[in-house]
Formats: structure tokens, sequence, C-alpha cells
């Protein structure tokens, strides 16, 4: 992984190979082979979410991947002490806080990192302390901004999902301009900004033009792409996709 600054990366999210083993309770798919798959196909990260509920990726992912993956591990998490005593003792390259409800079917929002403040930067706390990066997964608001700033977290990813789930192209329209100026707010607070949730082949581009935005985290669309054309194929189009929009953009 290259470090060049107006670079876009893509971060791989293979929950959904798990989904696919656990509706079943096989030993297939293997994330695991997923992951390598995924990295060997110019994926930057892999990201993974261990739910409180185990519906898909197990702690044994966690642990097999985080001695086998050649990029970042992204594990994404619910701030609870369960998974931050995980966090800490794997100590995976990146973590991600987000919002968890058992009955949702995916995430549904941001973390409300204003209305937790106290806890939220105490989890930062503990995991910059384990040596772990910190990410904080938030709706494109300037008030979460700010509290994600005050509470330590080196990097935010701005919740794209109302972007992508938006019926008409006035309503994407206005989500968009929410997320680019969410963007630009988190570069001024001196933070890294990430983004994802919902992105797929025909909507990731317009989010990948923009300049500052420095992680597109995707799982879904990849996952689903890659029954038809293969998971490597599926990868290099998502991040051909990227790539090509970052260069066009401004054009
Ligand atoms: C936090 C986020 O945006 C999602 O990637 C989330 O991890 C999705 O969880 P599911 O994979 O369970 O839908
Ligand atoms: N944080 C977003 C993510 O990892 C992937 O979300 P999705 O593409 O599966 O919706």
């Amino acid at each position: 992984m290259s470090d060049a600054s107006n670079e876009i990366l893509l971060g791989v999210n293979i929950d959904h190979i798990a989904t696919l083993r656990q509706s079943r309770g096989t030993l297939y798919p293997e994330p695991i082979q997923a992951a390598l798959l995924a990295e060997q196909a110019g994926a930057d990260s892999i990201t993974l979410h261990l739910r409180e509920d185990r519906r898909h990726i197990q702690d044994r992912d966690v642990a097999m991947l985080h001695d086998i993956l050649q990029t970042r591990m992204n594990l994404e998490m619910a701030v609870t002490d369960e998974m931050l005593a995980i966090a800490e003792k794997i100590q995976p390259a990146d973590c991600c806080l987000v919002p968890e409800r058992r009955e949702e079917l995916t995430t549904e929002g941001g973390l409300d990192v204003k209305g937790q403040r106290t806890r939220i930067a105490e989890a930062c706390r503990r995991l910059a302390d384990a040596g772990v990066r910190v990410s904080l997964f938030i709706d494109a608001e300037p008030e979460q901004i700010a509290a994600a700033a005050d509470c330590g977290a080196p990097v935010i990813e701005i919740h794209t999902g109302h972007y992508a789930d938006a019926d008409s192209a006035a309503g994407q329209q206005r989500e968009f301009v929410k997320i680019a100026e969410a963007v630009e707010h988190g570069v001024a607070a001196g933070l890294q900004v990430n983004a994802g949730h919902g992105l797929h082949y025909h909507n990731v581009s317009r989010i990948a033009a923009l300049p500052a935005i420095r992680e597109l985290n995707i799982g879904h669309a990849i996952i689903a792409r890659s029954l038809f054309t293969g998971l490597e194929e599926a990868v290099r189009e998502m991040k051909r996709l990227m790539v090509n929009a970052r260069v066009n953009q401004g054009v």
C-alpha cells in the first residue's frame, strides 16, 4: 500500500462471505480465502464487523485473519467492554467503532459521538494505548465530526447509507452535498476521512471523486457481484471505478 496522498484506497468488507457460511453452519465459504483473494486483486485493507450476536464474522475469523493479512485489518465493532477487550488483545491495525442494534438488518446510521462523548473518548484512549488506530463511523453531521475530533479519534468514516438509499435524484443530491461538506469539515478538523456503507458499482464514482476522501469501505456490492464474476474481478472493477473517478475529478 502506497502513501501517495491523493490515492484512494479500497477496504473490502468480507462480512457476507461469513453470512453465507453461517446460514448453513458449514466450513465454507471461508472468509480467510476471500480476504486473501481480495488483497491479491488490489484491496488495500480488509474490513470485518464482529457483531455482538456473531451473525456472520466469528472470533476465530478475526484472530486468524490478524495473523495472515498482508494489508491492514479494519475491525468494525460496537463500543462495549467485550469488544474493546477483544480489540486490545488482537490489536488490529484499525478499529472502526459503529452503532449496533440486534434487530437491524445492517448498520442503520452513524454513532452518536456527541451524545456519548465520555464513553467514546475512553474507548479511543484504550484502543490508542493498545496501538490501534481508531475510526468513528458517523453521519455527515458537523457536530458529530467536532465530537469525534474532541474524542481523540484520528479517523472518521462518513456513513454513506442515506446517499445510497435515497429514492430520488434530488434526495441523493442532498445527501451527496452533506457528505461533501462533511469531508471538508473532517479534513479541517485534522482527521483522516473515510466513507462507506451501501456503496455499489453505480453510485461509487461521485463519492470516490471527492478528493479529500482517503478510503472507501465496500462489502455487500462486491460480494454480491463476485457470485457472477469471481471475487478478484469484482474487487478489481470496484477499484478501477474508484481510481478512475479520482483521476478524472475536476475534468
Ligand atoms: C458499519 C458499516 O457501515 C457496515 O459495514 C456494517 O459493518 C455492516 O454490517 P453488516 O455487514 O452486518 O451489514
Ligand atoms: N463500513 C462500511 C462497510 O464496511 C461496507 O458496507 P457495505 O458495502 O457492506 O454496505
